[in-house]
This record gives structure tokens, sequence and C-alpha cells, in this order.
């Protein structure tokens, strides 16, 4: 049996220290969503949009934001029977008059069109949304929002803090964030997490055991059966689930993180050491222990969001994967790693060079049309080395198309299947570099992935 003996409060104490925010940081927050909230009336009024409220979401209104975070969400609220385009043309309209007084615009894209600006240093998002009776008759995902913000914000008051260690805990362990980029813990899930274990401490407990098919349903209004590893009934819509974008992986690496803590509970839970790039002389050492071969595919970064491009980038991993397989390549294992510039997708194979010979089997010799066939075409083919029967087989030694794998990708990497923007971007050129060639890649960001993977 493990003993357990609790989670120090001086330890909590140390984090919460570091990432609640202060008062004047709250002060800040608040007045600036003030100013904002003021600004979208005004310019709805300004620009005779009837009908329009505005409402604050996301962490920011419910106290559960960590400091040094300038996130803001503003919710441009529409009454229901507004259509579709005009809630696209007002709402926008009136959200780009209050970007006027902003440092940085940009256009930005969910289900519908939505602003985000860099206000007097906040990342502010300014998103039109439909009024509409309850989240289960929305018109946009977004309509949901505001009804999360009803259901927190009264039953979380009093245990922010207890959310804010939870969140710092999932960024410890990198499996906080619901972008399609990291498939993990959304604020919102965090919150309904402490909604329903009552604290930090309770819920590292309960995810020690969790088991793919864990189902959390606060209000026992579930609708549908789901079939993510993870399922929390949305308290403000039963058919939708609240943990649909966490992947099995980052599930299990949130389970393994609270087992971890609950033996050791130090602070580098929460703010792990952070490493350091790795120089070209390690990586030169590590190549020579581990022996296998190591390819990276690096084509310029598609000029998209990480929603749209880290999909692209997890298919494409898998798809050359299973083109090196094809041609008898044994992958040990895959990654991909995105910067500014460059995107590169990593292959690591037991060996990147096969024999010339390949081992062929053809049909059994009582076949006989097929075996006469098969014989008869291979014998006079070009570059095959023998034939000899096995099992009652025809086999063939015949010649491989392709004994390097660097030379099979550079061949047929554009018959993968890409997505849209990732297709483009290889067709316009891509390079193939193997073991010590990696040193060409001098990103530091890269540099602290390799050390993660090497
Ligand atoms: N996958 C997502 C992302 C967002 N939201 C809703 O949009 C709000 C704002 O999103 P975001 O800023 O991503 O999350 P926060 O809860 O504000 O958490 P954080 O502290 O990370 O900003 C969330 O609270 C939630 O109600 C959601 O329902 N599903
Ligand atoms: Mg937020």
């Amino acid at each position: 049996m493990e003993t357990y003996t609790g989670i120090p409060e001086e330890l909590k104490f140390v984090v919460l220290k570091r990432i609640k925010p202060t008062e004047p940081e709250r002060e800040k927050l608040l007045v600036i969503q003030e100013e904002l909230a003021l600004q979208v009336k005004a310019a709805a009024k300004k620009l005779d949009v009837p009908g329009v409220l505005v409402k604050m979401v996301g962490s920011a209104a419910r106290g559960t934001w960590l400091s040094g975070t300038h996130d803001i969400d503003i919710f441009i609220s529409f009454p229901e029977e507004t259509s579709r385009k005009e809630l696209e043309t007002l709402g926008i309209a009136v959200a780009r008059d209050v970007a006027k007084n902003a440092e940085h615009v940009e256009d930005r894209h969910a289900e519908h069109p939505y602003l985000n600006i860099t206000y007097k240093g906040f990342d502010v998002d300014l998103v039109p949304c439909f009024r509409v009776a309850s989240a289960s008759q929305i018109k946009s995902a977004v309509d949901r929002t505001p009804f999360h913000n009803d259901f927190v914000k009264p039953r979380i008051k009093g245990h922010e803090d207890e959310v804010l260690l939870l969140k710092q805990f999932m960024r410890g362990g990198g499996v906080y964030g619901s972008e399609l980029k990291t498939q993990g813990f959304s604020g919102y899930l965090t919150e309904i997490l402490i909604i329903y274990y009552g604290s930090f401490e309770n819920t590292v407990c309960a995810a020690c055991t969790w088991k793919p098919g864990e189902k959390i349903d606060i209000m026992h209004h579930s609708e549908i059966e789901h079939e993510e590893p993870l399922v929390v009934v949305d308290p403000t819509d039963p058919r939708r689930n609240v943990a649909a974008a966490l992947s099995l992986d980052k599930f299990c690496m949130f389970i393994d993180h609270c087992r971890e803590f609950l033996k050791s509970p130090e602070l580098s839970f929460f703010f792990p050491p952070s490493l350091l790039p790795l120089e070209d002389s390690e990586i030169l050492e590590r190549l020579e222990s581990r022996k296998s071969t190591q390819l990276a595919i690096v084509f310029k970064t598609p000029d998209v969001v990480e929603d749209v491009l880290f999909p692209q980038l997890y298919k494409m991993e898998q798809a050359v994967a299973a083109l090196l397989k094809e041609y008898d390549f044994t992958v040990i294992k895959t990654g991909i790693w995105s910067g500014k510039t460059e995107t590169a997708v990593m292959l690591e194979l037991i060996s990147g060079v096969l024999p010339n010979v390949k081992k062929h089997v053809g049909p059994p010799v009582w076949v006989k049309v097929h075996a006469e066939k098969f014989k008869e075409k291979y014998q006079a083919a070009a570059g095959v080395f023998g034939g000899y029967i096995e099992n009652g087989k025809y086999i063939f030694e015949i010649r491989r198309k392709y004994p390097m794998a660097k030379g099979l990708l550079e061949d047929r990497l554009m018959t993968c299947s890409l997505g849209k923007q990732v297709h483009q971007s290889v067709s316009e050129g891509f390079e193939i570099i193997e073991n010590a060639g990696i040193c060409r890649l001098k990103d530091p960001d890269f540099r602290i992935f390799l050390r993660k993977w090497m």
C-alpha cells in the first residue's frame, strides 16, 4: 500500500504566491474589462445596432485566470432572431469600431468570424454570439460560453485558488490547453473538475485511478454515449462532452503526473525546470549511442493558425510512418515540431538502409496458372537475385525499389495524403535531413524539443 501523506499546505502557498493575480493586477484587469464593455456599448449605439448586450466570459470573468496571462474574452451577444449574416456583419462592425483603439488587430475565424485585439497589453477576443434560451439550443458553438459562465461563477466562488492550482499543475505536466495542438484540458474543464471533486487535492487523488471511459455527469442529464477517454458531460448541455478535445495520451500523461506528484509533492510538478537547447556535440553523442536512423522532413511553416496547422501535421506524421512501413522500414517513433519559419516531421527508424534484396513471396506451386505466371514474370525480370521454393510457394529474391528511407521519402512524400496548407508548402519544397544533418536546424525551440525527443 502506498502511504499518502497529503499535499503540504506550504507547497500550495508557495505555488499560489506565484500564480495568483495580485490585487493591483486584478484591479487593472477589471478596469480594462469595464472600459472595453463601455466601448462595445458605445459602438453598438453609434452604429445603430439594437439589442446588443455585452457579456464578460472566460477565466477573467470568473476569477480563475493565472497571473501574467492577459486574456480577456468579451462576447457581443445578439438577439436569437438575428440572422447569421447580420451577426457576422454587425458583430464584426461593432468589434472593429472597438478595435480602433487597439495596438494590434487580427481577424480570426471559428464557426464564424471574430476579432482578436491587443488592447493596453491585454489579449482580447471580441466574439459575436447569439443570445439563445439554453445551451442546448445554440445556433453557433460559441453560444454555449455565456452559459458556462452562469454555471461556473456562483459554484466556483471561494474555490478559485483550487482552479489556479489545478491549471498550473496541468501546465507543469504539459496537458493544459484544449487547442488542437495540445489536445489537453480546457479552462472550463478544470473548473468543472474542481466543482465536482471539491478541491485540487481531491482531483489529483481521483485522477490516479482514472481509466479510459471515466464519466463525470454533475447534472445527471447525459443524453448520448461518447467514445472519448474522459467524458465530462457539459452541465449546460446534456449532449456535449467538455473533455472531447482531450487525447488518450494527454489523459494518461495527467494520470501519470498525478501519481508521481503524490509520491513526492514538489514545486517542480507546477514549474518544471526549463530545458536547455541541445548542443551539436550532444546531438552527435546521442546519435552515436542510439545507433538508429533519425530523419527530419523539413519544410516552410504554412502561414495558418495552429488549430488548422496541427491537425494537418499529425495527419502527415501518420501518413509518412505508414509509407515507410509499406516499404519495410521499421519506425520506432514519430514526432512533429513547428517553429516560426520551419516545420519538421521527425522519424526514428531501426535503420534508414535496407538490403538491396527483397524477398517476394508468390503463390503455392500447385495453383498452376497463377504460379506459372508468377514464375515467368520474375524469372525474366531484371535485377532478380534468385528464386526458390519455400513452404510450397515460389519465392523470388528481387531488387528492392527503395533501399534508402531518404530516397523513398524524396520520391513518394507527395503521394501521402497531406492537408491542404501542408501539401501546398511541401510541394513548394522540402528537405530530408538525416542523423548529423539535423544539426543544421538551429532554432533553440527545436533544440529543446530534441532534448525530449532523442
Ligand atoms: N474548447 C473550448 C474553449 C473555450 N470554451 C469556452 O470559452 C471560454 C473562454 O475560452 P478560453 O479563454 O480558452 O478558456 P478560459 O476558461 O478563459 O481559460 P484560460 O484561463 O486558459 O484562459 C471558456 O471558459 C469556455 O466557456 C469552450 O467551451 N470550449
Ligand atoms: Mg480565457
